[in-house]
């Protein structure tokens, strides 16, 4: 496909590419009309480049979509970095994606994501500024995964209220999928809560930690495979890992009632969002279950404050029931009712940005 058929939904997007520190990068910009684009950067062993560019298109369109629905004035972007977390990393290749991030000149911000934590972007802030998420001692908010963790259980509790009219999340059973900086704390509330769980991760280190905290509270915990997580009887299916992972050969495998997670571009295509309603599975749209962690960082670049970032993280359990609301009374999918919601949003406040309300010098005047 012609390259710029693939971005025509972009407006920037950069190859990042240093043979002495092995980086290759991509930095994609969805969108800045609400303001400049604001993402994490993910490591990941991409199979191909094709991968990758595929991957951070989506995720940072996505973002743009989380930016709206959290109400946070910044728009989307995101960055994946091609390679094994477990191997490649260094200080030098993490500063060269600082100095990558430093060209853009404040189009861009970002932090962690999936195979990235708060002490590699230690290295990258050597030569930028434009890092979220470190750790406060370095004058960051610290870990981003907290207030997310903290977004997916406001989450759940919002779909136990809409399914079982209780924000009680004891007595019920939960698959998790993925065990890191995310899935491992909502395992871990989850167990403290009074709750069962299935759990997978391909890190054999992640499962221990938590089967080991399971059998110190004496709580119920059964590890399956990777590919088995799916097909268990749990009420609901909490994925923390990759996206993608909601596709034609697992939704026939679902038996849970909804599916509530951190992971970015849950469904495959958004028409699995239609067939897990037909299957009678609500699903929580993922941009907006797991925004505490965006609005951790957005918070951050205009000086944190941990209090309201626990309020404004607080109120996705109020969005996602609106969400739950409006597409049942509309007859559309839960996914639809939150992409239409946050194109309203974005249209009414890109009119409302055109409007020229302060007396500053206009950045167009021409000089004589
Ligand atoms: N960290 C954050 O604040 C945010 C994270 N997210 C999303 O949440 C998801 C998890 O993020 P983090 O916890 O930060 O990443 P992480 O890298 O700390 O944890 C991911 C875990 O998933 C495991 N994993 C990978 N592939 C797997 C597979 N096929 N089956 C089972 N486990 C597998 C990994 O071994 C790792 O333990 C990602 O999709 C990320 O984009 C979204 C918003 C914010
Ligand atoms: O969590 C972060 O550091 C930034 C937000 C983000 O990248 C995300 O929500 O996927």
């Amino acid at each position: 496909m012609d390259m710029f058929e693939q971005i025509r939904e972009h407006e920037q997007v950069v190859f990042c590419n240093d043979e002495a520190t092995g980086l290759k990068a991509i930095i994609a910009i969805h969108s800045t009309r609400l303001g400049p684009a604001l993402g994490g950067c993910r490591m990941y062993p991409y199979k191909s480049v094709d991968d990758a560019l595929e991957d951070v298109l989506r995720l940072s369109k996505g973002m743009t979509y989380k930016c709206a629905a959290a109400d946070v004035d910044f728009g989307g972007g995101k960055a994946v970095i091609i390679g094994d977390p477990t191997k490649d990393k260094s200080p030098e290749l993490f500063r060269a994606f600082g100095q990558f991030v430093e060209s853009i000149q404040g189009r861009f911000y970002t932090g962690t994501d999936m195979g990235t934590d708060p002490e590699d972007f230690v290295h990258a802030l050597k030569e930028t500024n434009c890092i979220v998420g470190v750790d406060e001692v370095y004058g960051g908010s610290g870990d981003s995964s907290v207030p997310t963790a903290q977004g997916v259980i406001f989450g759940l509790q919002a779909t136990s209220k809409a399914l079982w009219d209780t924000d009680d999340l004891s007595g019920k059973s939960y698959a998790i999928q993925g065990l890191g900086k995310v899935g491992y704390k909502v395992a871990e509330y989850l167990l403290e809560n009074g709750a069962d769980l299935y759990v997978t991760d391909i890190n054999q280190k992640a499962i221990d930690q938590i089967v080991q905290k399971a059998k110190e509270m004496g709580a119920g915990i059964k590890v399956v495979n990777s590919d088995e997580i799916y097909s268990q009887p749990a009420d609901i299916f909490i994925p923390c890992a990759m996206g993608g992972i909601i596709n034609d050969e697992t939704i026939p495998q679902l038996q849970v009632k909804a599916v509530v997670g951190s992971a970015n571009n849950q469904l495959k295509e958004e028409r699995h969002g239609h067939i897990l309603q037909e299957k009678g599975i609500l699903y929580a749209p993922d941009y907006i279950v797991n925004a505490g962690g965006l609005i951790q960082v957005a918070d951050e670049l205009y000086s944190p404050n941990k209090e309201r970032v626990l309020k404004k993280t607080k109120a996705i359990y109020n969005s996602l029931l609106n969400i739950y609301r409006q597409a049942e009374s509309e007859g559309i999918t839960t996914v639809e009712a939150a992409n239409k919601f946050c194109e309203n949003r974005i249209e009414a406040r890109t009119r409302r940005n055109s409007f020229f309300s302060h007396m500053k010098r206009p950045k167009w005047a021409v000089r004589m």
